[in-house]
């Protein structure tokens, strides 16, 4: 296997694992794309489910005027300079009084870059749960709530939350997942975008070849998981994912799944040039048109991209694995209005 080979199948097993690339290149800017700002541009959101040995949850009474004394799970708005953990420590700290360390990303609810929010499967490690001696503008209190006895809640949305943190911590249905430390300047994601043919050989056991969209135009002549950008503020991962799929595959049966999140790519250090976030996402293509018997690879406009057969066995396996994960997706995209 010739070495540009070998650095392509490595970098694809990292971004398979939930660890971080350098984002150089974007791919389908069709105009020139600003570096984003945190609370100008956009607005990122931490959320922190975290349950005691009783499997309560920690729950917080809100000080706001527009939900006074509702109750919510911790959470809020990241700051300037801050990582997605820092942000997600120090709002558990503030409005719960509680340390706690982040299990997993448990779901990423966006809608497009005015409005993306991190909810993460987290665990007490310290502190003090917040008293109402110590009520200030951040909350009132906090408290272990059962999930069952009436609790006046500032938004009804928690509550799939809670019950995915539930279902995680009995059967974890996906490989826990941290954000990495990478600087970027604007929202992308980099797509390993998958389509499976059905070679039409059914005598064989392989009856199924593996592909992955590449993109061919980098800088560094290194094929590369094609990235694409957000351009506005409601411009949604799976929207910008589409647009991608648009321009390069022109036939007009294929199906863009956007499966799940398979790493988060964030710095924040500093303002205005790296409050860019990369979600590196697999993307399934298929072929919608009823009865296709043989879904062949659907041709390619323009020389931008490619397709690269994964015929390394390990690999294809740990592919088909993820997509199966993705069944209960770890991503959803939050479309719906904010809640009251
Ligand atoms: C996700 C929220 O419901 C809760 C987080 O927002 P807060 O209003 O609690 O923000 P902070 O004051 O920073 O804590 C907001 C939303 O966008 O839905
Ligand atoms: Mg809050």
């Amino acid at each position: 296997m010739d070495s540009m080979a070998e650095v392509l199948e490595e970098n694809l097993e990292k971004v398979l694992k939930g660890e971080g690339l350098e984002v150089r290149e974007f791919d389908s800017v069709p105009e020139q794309v600003k570096p984003v700002t945190l609370r100008k541009s956009v607005c990122y959101i931490v959320g922190a489910v975290i349950f005691n040995s009783k499997d309560e949850v920690l729950m917080v009474q809100e000080a706001k005027r527009e939900c006074y004394g509702r109750w919510y799970l911790p959470a809020g708005r990241m700051e300037e300079r801050e990582s997605i953990l820092e942000a997600l420590q120090r709002e558990v700290k503030e409005e719960a009084g509680i340390d706690c360390q982040p299990i997993t990303l448990l779901m990423v609810q966006e809608q497009g870059p005015k409005w993306v929010r991190f909810i993460f499967l987290a665990e007490e490690t310290g502190g003090s749960l917040k008293t109402t001696a110590e009520a200030d503008s951040e909350s009132l209190q906090a408290q272990w709530w059962d999930r069952e006895s009436p609790l006046p809640l500032r938004g009804r949305d928690i509550l799939p939350l809670i019950d995915a943190g539930i279902k995680y911590r009995r059967n974890p249905w996906f490989p826990m997942l941290q954000p990495v430390d990478f600087p970027c300047q604007v929202i992308c994601q980099r797509l390993f975008l998958t389509f499976i043919s059905s070679n039409g050989n059914t005598d064989t056991n392989d009856e199924h070849r593996m592909w992955l969209l590449l993109s061919s135009n980098d800088a560094t002549s290194q094929p590369s998981l094609p990235i694409a950008v957000s351009v506005n503020a409601f411009d949604t991962i799976p929207r910008a994912a589409h647009r991608l799929v648009k321009e390069c595959v022109p036939s007009s049966s294929m199906q863009v799944h956007t499966c799940g999140i398979l790493g988060v790519q964030h710095n924040g250090r500093i303002p205005g040039k790296t409050d860019g976030i990369c979600f590196n996402t697999l993307v399934l293509l298929e072929n919608s048109e009823d009865g296709a018997e043989n879904s062949s690879l659907p041709p390619l406009e323009g020389d931008a991209y490619k397709w690269h057969e994964v015929t390394n066995q390990s690999l294809r396996a740990k592919i088909i694995q993820r997509i199966k994960e993705s069944l209960f997706c770890l991503f959803i995209v939050y479309t719906e209005a904010l809640p009251p």
